[in-house]
C-alpha cells in the first residue's frame, strides 16, 4: 500500500465492517451475487445505491488521481523507449487498476510503483475463466467449478478492504450504506468490488492498449491525433480541462470500441418482443445480442472493416440511429462507468501521445475483422499489444 504523498481529497481509514477475509461466495459467477448478472428488484436496489457515485460532482473528485496515475504511467513508459517491441497491456492495466480502485474504493494500491504485474496477469486469467464459465455449461455448478482449481484463484483476489467517510460518497461507501441498511450482504459487497475490478479496469485497459496498437498500425491517424493534442494543450502538458476539447482522440476511442468492444451480451425477455413487425420472441427467451455484427453493419458504417475514426465525426453521428453504437449499452443497464472511463482514457492517451510515438512491424490487415482475437469481455488480439515506443 502506498501512503498519501500528494494532496488527496479522499484521505484513508480502515473500515471496520469489512474486515478480511470475507471471500466466501465470490465465485458464484452465474448467480445473483454479482452485480453484472443480478436482475429484477435485486439489481435495481444495487444500481440505485451505486448510481450516485458516478455523478459529475463525484467524478470531478477523481481528477487528482487520474492525473497522478497517468503521470506515473507516462514516466515509467520511458524505460521501454528506444528499445524493441514490448507488450503494453500490463503497464496500461496496472495504471487503470491504481486509478479505479483508488477512485471507487479509496484504496491506494501502488500497483505501478510496486510493479504488481502478477495482479494484472491474475485478473486477466480470471476474466478468461469467467468468460469460459459463461459458455461452458459443465462449469456452472460451484462443485464442478471448484474441482477445476480455479475457485482458489478467485478467492485469493479479495484480501483487504478499506473505505473512507467523505462527502460526496464514492462507490464503496454507497455499498457499505447498503450493508448498514440491511439490503446488502458482505458477500455481495465483496462480489461487487470484485466486479468493479474487472468491469472498470480490464475494459479500459484493453481499449487503451488497442488505441496504442491501432495508432502504431496507422501512423497518419497517430500524427493527426498528436497535432490535435499539441494545438490544444498549449502548456506542453495535458490538463483535465483539455479533455472535452480533444474530440479526435474521443473519435479514435469510439472507433476502437466499435471494432473490439464487448462483442455480445445476453438478456432474458420479461415480455414478448416484436422484431421488425413480423416476428415475436416470447417472454422467457434468452436473447443474445451481437454488437460486433451491429458495429460492422454496412447500413450504418461507411467503411465497416477499416479503422476510420471519421465514423464518429459530428455529421456522421447525427446521421446514424442512436442504437447503432452500443459500446456501453443503453437504457437502464447502461455502463455506469462510461463517462468516467472516457475521461480517464482520453487523458491517459493524450498524455502518452504527447511524449511518445508508437510504431510496429506488424502490417494492418485489409479488413480488421480478419485479425485473430481472444474473447476476454472484449476482443483481445492473439498477437498481443506489441508496439515500439520512441520519445518525441
Ligand atoms: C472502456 C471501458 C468500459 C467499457 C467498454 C464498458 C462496457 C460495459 C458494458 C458493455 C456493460 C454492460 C454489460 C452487460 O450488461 O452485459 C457494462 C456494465 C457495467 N460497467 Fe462498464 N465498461 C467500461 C468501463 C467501466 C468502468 C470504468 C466502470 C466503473 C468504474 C464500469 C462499471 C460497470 C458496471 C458496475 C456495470 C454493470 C451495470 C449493471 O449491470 O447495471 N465500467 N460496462
Amino acid at each position: 500500500m502506498r501512503h498519501h504523498t500528494r494532496s488527496n481529497p479522499l484521505g484513508t481509514y480502515k473500515h471496520e465492517r469489512l474486515e478480511p477475509p470475507i471471500t466466501k461466495g465470490t465465485t458464484k459467477v452465474m448467480t445473483n451475487l454479482y452485480f453484472h448478472v443480478s436482475s429484477g428488484a435485486e439489481w435495481r436496489f444495487r444500481r440505485n445505491i451505486t448510481n450516485p457515485s458516478f455523478r459529475t460532482n463525484v467524478l470531478m473528485l477523481f481528477d487528482d488521481n487520474i492525473y497522478h496515475h497517468s503521470k506515473v504511467f507516462v514516466d515509467q513508459l520511458g524505460q521501454h523507449a528506444g528499445g524493441g517491441e514490448v507488450d503494453i497491456f500490463v503497464p496500461v492495466h496496472l495504471c487503470y487498476i491504481d486509478m479505479t480502485i483508488e477512485n471507487m474504493c479509496g484504496i491506494q494500491l501502488g500497483g505501478q510503483e510496486n510493479r504488481l504485474t502478477r495482479l494484472s496477469t491474475a485478473m486477466s486469467g480470471v476474466a478468461e475463466i469467467i468468460v469460459e464459465r459463461t459458455f461452458s455449461i459443465l462449469l456452472w455448478t460451484d462443485f464442478v467449478y471448484s474441482l477445476t482449481g480455479k475457485m482458489k484463484l478467485l478467492n485469493q483476489l479479495v484480501d483487504e478492504n478499506q473505505s473512507v467517510p467523505r462527502s460526496p460518497k464514492i462507490y464503496l461507501d454507497r455499498l457499505l450504506d447498503g450493508f448498514d441498511a440491511g439490503g446488502l450482504t458482505k458477500d455481495q459487497i465483496v462480489a461487487d468490488v470484485l466486479d468493479l475490478f474487472f468491469a472498470g479496469t480490464i475494459t479500459a485497459a484493453i481499449t487503451t492498449s488497442w488505441v496504442f496498437k491501432y495508432l502504431a498500425l496507422y501512423p497518419d491517424t497517430q500524427e493527426r491525433a498528436y497535432q490535435e493534442i499539441k494545438e490544444t494543450c498549449v502548456d506542453g502538458e495535458v490538463k483535465l480541462n483539455d479533455v472535452s476539447k480533444l474530440t479526435y482522440i474521443e473519435m479514435i476511442i469510439k472507433e476502437t470500441l466499435r471494432h473490439v468492444g464487448t462483442p455480445l451480451t445476453s438478456r432474458n425477455l420479461t415480455e414478448d418482443v416484436k422484431v421488425r413487425g413480423n416476428m415475436t420472441i416470447p417472454a422467457g427467451t434468452n436473447v443474445v445480442m451481437c454488437f460486433h455484427e451491429l458495429h460492422h453493419d454496412s447500413q450504418y458504417w461507411q467503411r465497416p472493416g477499416e479503422f476510420y475514426p471519421e465514423h464518429f465525426s459530428p455529421a456522421n453521428e447525427r446521421r446514424r440511429p442512436k442504437g447503432a453504437f452500443n459500446a456501453f449499452l443503453s437504457g437502464p443497464r447502461i455502463c455506469p462507468g462510461n463517462k468516467y472511463a472516457m475521461r480517464a482514457m482520453v487523458f491517459l492517451i493524450a498524455s502518452t501521445l504527447l511524449r511518445y510515438k508508437f510504431s510496429t512491424d506488424e502490417k494492418p490487415p485489409k479488413d480488421l475483422r480478419e485479425m485473430e482475437y481472444r474473447y476476454v469481455f472484449m476482443l483481445y488480439p492473439l498477437s498481443g499489444f506489441r508496439v515500439k515506443i520512441r520519445q518525441r
